[in-house]
């Protein structure tokens, strides 16, 4: 249904948050984002929110700014660190003469190069369709000989009515797929809560290092990599803490801020697990600048997917990168709070082990003496 990103996509980057508070970092992110997706930036414009022209959502001299960087650099695509309304992207489009996409355009792209198993493709698919409908008032015609790339499907406006026939048919049918492929979770789970099965979820903002730890804990081999969003799908194993102990753990997508809303929703099948989990193990990478914001995005959309309530274990990783030795963090009543590891050298893997199962006698110890 969707003209597939094709490679070799050469963009314009804009980001108009300048003065913001961690304005740089986010700004990297964001590159991050782009390349994330394949695409390859050739300038950055930077600047600050226009306030009295929103239709433009950059002032007028900033639009120039962007079409002579357009010019300039030869690009077919101009990427926005923002959301934008349809009607900022039509009147953008006009200005710059080449497509203009936003940051969840952007973020969508890449779920839909990740995606691997059905499930997660149905749910990427609903997202975008979900994305495209408020964006189908727009006229496509400026554009339609242009081809490929990422965010462009082009229906001219001829074609608009049959689209939204078409769009809300298969997003009916996806719908129904995905509710019988929920169906079937409940019911593993549901056999797991009878056995009795101690769940964890590892959560965290991308590129944290959870399927690092997850391999390294399982000695599985699940995808990691340098990018964002490498894992799409959950996976679950059973991990043994030690001889008396074992547990399910999952692996789960990362999350990254402003995660557009229409995936979070989509993507709830998957989180399922975290949101039936006994215990999240959540995942920080301890040398990040932005750390603490992304334990905030994380713990928002834990509270968007109802999981804000789970006993969650903080797992500070990449203590290789500075040095710092393994350690479990209590508070003033010796309860853990954190354990500090390398999951790529398994280091402090020992202490988080003893601290899951830890957790564990705590839980049950409260289910029994309520
Ligand atoms: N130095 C160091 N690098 C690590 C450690 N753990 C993970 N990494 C690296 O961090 C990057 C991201 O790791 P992943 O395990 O894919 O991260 P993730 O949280 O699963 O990311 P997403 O699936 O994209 O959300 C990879 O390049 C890993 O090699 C660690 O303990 N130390
Ligand atoms: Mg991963």
């Amino acid at each position: 249904m969707f003209e597939r990103h094709q490679g070799g996509d050469t963009a314009i980057l804009v980001c108009l948050d300048f003065g913001e508070p961690d304005y740089r970092d986010g700004l990297e992110e964001f590159v991050q984002l782009v390349q994330s997706a394949g695409v390859d930036p050739q300038a950055v414009i930077e600047g600050k929110r226009s306030r009295p022209d929103p239709a433009y959502f950059a002032g007028t001299g900033k639009v120039e700014e962007i079409a002579a960087a357009v010019r300039a650099n030869d690009v077919p695509l101009v990427i926005f660190n923002h959301l934008l309304s349809p009607a900022q992207e039509r009147n953008l489009e006009r200005a710059l003469s080449c497509r203009v996409i936003d940051r969840t355009t952007l973020i969508l792209d890449i779920f839909a190069q990740r995606a691997r198993t059905a499930e997660g493709k149905l749910q990427v698919e609903l997202a975008q369709l979900a994305h495209i409908q408020t964006r189908l008032v727009r006229g496509w015609t400026h554009l339609e000989r242009q081809k490929g790339g990422i965010g462009l499907r082009g229906p001219g406006e001829t074609q608009l009515e049959t689209d939204r026939r078409l769009i809300g048919a298969r997003v009916k049918r996806l719908k129904d797929q995905l509710a019988t492929v929920q169906r079937q979770r409940a019911t593993q789970r549901r056999a797991r809560e009878r056995s009795g099965q101690f769940t964890i979820s590892i959560v965290g903002y991308t590129n944290a290092g959870k399927s690092t730890l997850f391999n390294t804990l399982n000695k599985a081999k699940s995808y990691t990599a340098d990018q964002l969003f490498a894992t799409l799908d959950t996976t679950s194993r059973k991990l043994f803490l030690d001889e008396t102990h074992s547990v399910v753990i999952s692996d789960t997508v990362g999350f990254i801020r402003q995660l557009p809303h229409t995936l979070v929703a989509a993507f709830r099948a998957t989180l399922e697990e975290t949101i039936h989990a006994d215990l999240l193990l959540h995942v920080v990478d301890i040398n990040h600048p932005l750390r603490d914001m992304q334990i905030g995005e994380v713990n928002k959309v834990l509270t968007e997917i109802g999981a804000e309530r789970i006993t969650q274990l903080m797992v500070w990783n990449k203590i290789d990168l500075k040095g710092l030795p393994a350690d479990v963090e209590r508070d003033e009543y010796g309860r853990i709070r954190a354990v500090r590891v390398s999951a790529i050298n398994a280091e402090g893997l020992d202490l988080l082990r003893g601290a899951m199962v830890e957790a564990m006698s705590k839980n049950t110890e409260e289910n029994t003496n309520p």
